[in-house]
């Protein structure tokens, strides 16, 4: 239970956690699509209100280094948590780097199952260095592993990023790669790259937003059914030249055959890895593998495999049930805590970023707590390319959520905005400039209800996207030239800070931050708002009551 806060009773209106997806800060203003929309509503706010700036990016937010962007998992856990744990990024590397991985049931399960059938050994997942859901280093101490543990055959299926890395990078992945796996096979270990495709065309769906995605992944890896070529980098650039202007994230699927046969299709008895270790983009086809009923689409054939995650990517369901390294134990949260005391609470989004004030809010846990105290509210997402609709749902989340607020029911409420971040992901400046200024027209019509109920504000981030939509040169600090002197698209997170603002027009409290706060400081910030002292393992809040 929480105690009382020794002299703030607590706010009488609904106290209301904006966060502004993607929506960073950086002070320069070329390539920043915050800083080049049209956003009165922001400008005032940062005018006008108690406001600071929090660390959401590296070990902030339990990533291994300070080199790491943030991203929704982590900060919506750290967020809704108020603690930073060592996050799935950070505990694999240390699995691997202690050889723990490797001690553990469920890689013996899998080396043990393909070497008594003398079955292939399968690696799904996101094949690049962003350490976001994956990371290639993962991906290849385990074929070392793989090859020293006695197994005859490695077949990789590689979801190609362009989101996570830069734009048009696959090559760069893959070129190594293949001399990686070209130098394994020397001595006869048979390792080859078997299908892949666009991230964002197969696979890596999320919250069941579009099971489409995860039909045509399966075609893919499972049945070997895409297009057919003879490696990955003919495929790529076959692809690309047929596409002009695509990025990886969104090329077609192809499977890679050999006398106009798959290599690696999925057969009865192999063992299949899922190596991201984020959980969002790996749940559905995780349940794919493992559901015998399974309704979201027809499989045509269910291999029975020995099936195995990076993490288990969901606590509360245990999906995956065979999992290689533990998930952070994300304990003592917000909305535990808040539900324990009885206190209502609104969590609201579209499909796209649902599960992020649901599920990564919670610890990475899909249930509530209670089910009473708690309403949570999906309003279903476009399946469009985003920059073909940069204002997503944001109006519609308005009205819902302002309904909801006028109800009185809810004392906390927590929403996303999507739209800093889905747009920026595309690249497309133009589109996420109209994304930025949707959501400053969100706030315009949000903030007057909050107010009239005499409820506060905590608008704030997850981490920055649309602050920078311009490559930057590592050395330079400037954006990348390319050859036409036009700046290079930028489609991933930034490593900037994000704002947090203090909205509250009665004035209640001032913002102090000791310099380093980070985004787990805001929950204990919303129960001193509720007149509660914050649990001792959170990182302190951020108000000081006058
Ligand atoms: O999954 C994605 O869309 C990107 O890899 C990261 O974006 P998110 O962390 O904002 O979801
Ligand atoms: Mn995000
Ligand atoms: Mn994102």
């Amino acid at each position: 239970m929480l105690k009382k806060h020794p002299t703030f009773p607590g706010v009488k209106g609904p106290v209301v956690t904006i966060i502004m997806d993607g929506i960073g800060y950086s002070p320069k203003t070329f390539g920043n699509a915050i800083a080049q929309a049209y956003t009165p509503t922001l400008d005032r706010l940062l005018a006008t209100c108690q406001h600071t700036f929090l660390k959401a990016h590296g070990k902030a937010v339990g990533m291994p280094s300070d080199e790491d962007m943030g991203n929704s998992e982590v900060g919506h856990n750290a967020l809704g948590s108020g603690q930073v744990y060592n996050q799935g990024a950070s505990l694999v590397a240390e699995a691997i780097a202690s050889g723990t991985l490797f001690q553990g049931a469920a890689w013996r399960e899998i080396i043990a199952n393909a070497r008594e059938h003398g079955s292939t050994l399968h690696f799904i997942g996101l094949f690049s260095d962003g350490n976001v859901h994956s990371h290639i280093d993962h991906l290849k101490a385990m074929i070392v592993r793989a090859k020293a543990d006695g197994l005859q055959r490695v077949r990789v299926h590689i979801l190609l990023d362009g989101r996570d890395v830069p734009e048009t990078s696959a090559l760069d992945y893959v070129g190594p790669f293949e001399t990686f796996l070209a130098e394994l096979r020397k001595d006869g270990f048979d390792a080859r790259i078997a299908s892949g495709g666009g991230r964002m065309s197969i696979t890596m769906d999320r919250y069941e937003a579009d099971w489409d995605m995860v039909e045509r992944g399966w075609r893919t890896h499972v049945l070997g059914e895409a297009r057919h070529f003879e490696s990955a980098t003919q495929a790529i650039e076959t692809l690309r030249a047929e596409h002009p202007g695509i990025i990886d994230q969104n090329l077609p699927p192809f499977v890679i055959v050999q006398d106009g046969e798959s290599i690696g299709r999925i057969f009865d008895k192999d063992s299949v890895i899922f190596f991201n270790f984020r959980g969002d983009r790996a749940i559905e086809m995780s349940r794919a593998f493992e559901e015998e009923e399974f309704a979201p689409f027809d499989r045509v054939r269910h291999p029975g495999v020995t099936y195995a995650g990076m993490l288990q990517y969901d606590g509360d369901l245990g999906i995956p049930r065979r999992y290689l390294v533990s998930p952070p134990a994300i304990r003592d949260t917000l909305g535990e805590y808040l539900a324990a005391e009885g206190i209502t609470q609104l969590a609201i989004s579209e499909t796209q970023k649902y599960g992020h004030v649901t599920y990564f809010w919670n610890g990475n846990r899909s249930g509530k707590f209670n089910e009473t105290l708690e309403t949570y509210v999906e309003i279903p997402s476009d399946k469009v390319p985003f920059e073909q609709r940069p204002w997503m749902k944001s109006a519609e989340i308005t009205d819902e959520l302002i309904r909801q607020l006028k109800t009185g029911k809810h004392r906390t409420a927590r929403v996303n905005y999507a739209n800093g971040d889905m747009v920026g992901h595309t690249g497309n400046y133009q589109a996420t400039i109209i994304a930025v200024e949707t959501v400053d027209l969100a706030l315009a019509r949000l903030l007057p209800v909050i107010d009239a109920l005499e409820g506060v504000a905590l608008i704030t981030a997850d981490h920055g996207n649309a602050d920078e939509m311009y490559e930057l040169d590592k050395k330079t600090g400037e954006p990348q030239q390319s050859v036409h002197g036009i700046p290079k698209a930028k489609t991933s997170h930034t490593l900037n800070p994000v704002p947090f603002i203090y909205y509250d027009s009665r004035r209640r409290a001032v913002v102090t931050n000791p310099g380093d706060a980070g985004l787990s400081a805001v929950a204990a910030t919303t129960v001193n708002l509720l007149g509660y002292q914050a649990p001792g393992m959170w990182d302190r809040g951020l108000l000081e009551f006058r």
